[in-house]
């Protein structure tokens, strides 16, 4: 039986033709992106899917009762719900490596406009106030040779910290789950407490994987540890990050400015308080958005999803759910 599997993202043409070899595919084709009640109502019968952070969980599951697989174009997977996956032995892949210069890249750029004020300086430029903004002049603070903070020290942490290093002359703080000797090595980067790596650093970058333990690991606490010198960036998850006490550490001076990727409710609401203030640098999830890359992952995805579901072996099953095998029809 050839599997199928239903496309809920738009892909490349060159990653549907890789699938249509070896699937029958459906795919959404509406002008917005697919809904969760209607993405419910295509995966019936489905046997593999190819999404971009959709949740997957019972509700889902009890939908699709013949699936096998799902395959994130995304190296984050913290919509799957790993149990309920585990339960029905249902594969989760991701798209780790073939991002992490790209998402590196767009850290740098964010903690560069952050610090030298891009976004507000561009818009005075534009709206014909070359040069003035009344008294206040148009200063930034420097990146290179400070220190950069950095949560989370896997794949593109590791990146960002080469950056930083070599780039910059940056001196290179890391908390992580575990030490990595071979960065230490490398970049000459220095493992540390939280606490620390937030009282001494200039550049607080959060780079880890949103799970029960990271949820709002930055909160009112670690704000107020910061520097009120220091510059937050978050690339991670907004999730992360405890957006009230954000907020308020902005409002409070006890931070000076903020780079977001991304953000607790995304599209962020209109009314965020984030969006007003002109310290604060917004992005809409862009961090791996470059041509090449997103045809990469998504590319890389379409191999795990047929991989999974024709039996091959699967290059990036989640962690949590290796060694699962999908049940035989
Ligand atoms: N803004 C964007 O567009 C993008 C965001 N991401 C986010 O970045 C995350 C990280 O991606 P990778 O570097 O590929 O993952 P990775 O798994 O290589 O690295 C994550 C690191 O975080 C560490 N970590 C996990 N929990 C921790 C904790 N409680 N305290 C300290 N360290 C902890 C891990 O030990 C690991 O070294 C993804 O899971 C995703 O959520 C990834 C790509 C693009
Ligand atoms: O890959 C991810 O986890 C993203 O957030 C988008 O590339």
């Amino acid at each position: 039986m050839i599997p199928k599997v239903y496309i809920a993202r738009p892909v490349p043409a060159e990653v549907e033709a890789y699938i249509s070899q070896y699937c029958q595919c459906e795919k959404w084709n509406g002008p917005e992106p697919i809904t969760r009640s209607q993405l419910l109502k295509q995966i019936s019968d489905a046997d593999g899917l190819l999404i971009t952070g959709e949740k997957i969980d019972d509700e889902f599951l009890d939908h699709a009762p013949n699936l096998k697989a799902v395959s994130n174009i995304s190296v984050g997977y913290n919509n799957y719900d790993l149990e309920a996956m585990k339960k029905r032995n249902v594969i989760g892949t991701n798209t780790p490596d073939v991002l992490d210069e790209t998402v590196a890249d767009l850290a740098l750029a964010l903690m560069l406009s952050t610090a030298r004020r891009l976004p507000e300086l561009d818009k005075l430029v534009k709206d014909g106030k070359w040069g003035s903004k009344g008294d206040e002049p148009l200063f930034g603070v420097d990146v290179h040779g400070k220190t950069l903070g950095i949560i989370g020290m896997g794949r593109i942490g590791e990146s960002i910290a080469r950056r930083g290093k070599f780039g910059f002359n940056m001196e290179i703080l890391y908390h992580n789950r575990r030490r990595k000797p071979e960065v230490e090595e490398t970049v000459g980067a220095t493992y540390t407490t939280l606490e620390h790596l937030l009282r001494e650093s200039d550049f607080v970058l959060l780079m880890v994987p949103y799970t029960p333990e990271t949820k709002k690991l930055m909160g009112r606490e670690q704000f107020a540890l910061m520097k009120k010198s220091a510059i937050f960036i978050n690339t991670s998850r907004g999730q992360t990050v405890d957006e009230k006490a954000l907020i308020e550490a902005l409002q409070n001076k006890e931070i000076l400015a903020a780079g977001l990727d991304v953000f607790d409710q995304e599209p962020v609401a209109p009314d965020n308080p984030l969006l007003t203030m002109p310290n604060v640098v917004t992005l809409p999830h862009i961090g791996s958005a470059t041509h090449q890359t997103r045809y990469d992952m998504a590319m890389l995805a379409a191999k795990n999803l047929v991989a999974a579901v024709t039996g091959s072996e699967i290059v990036n099953v989640v962690p949590e759910l290796k060694g699962l095998r999908p049940l035989k029809e």
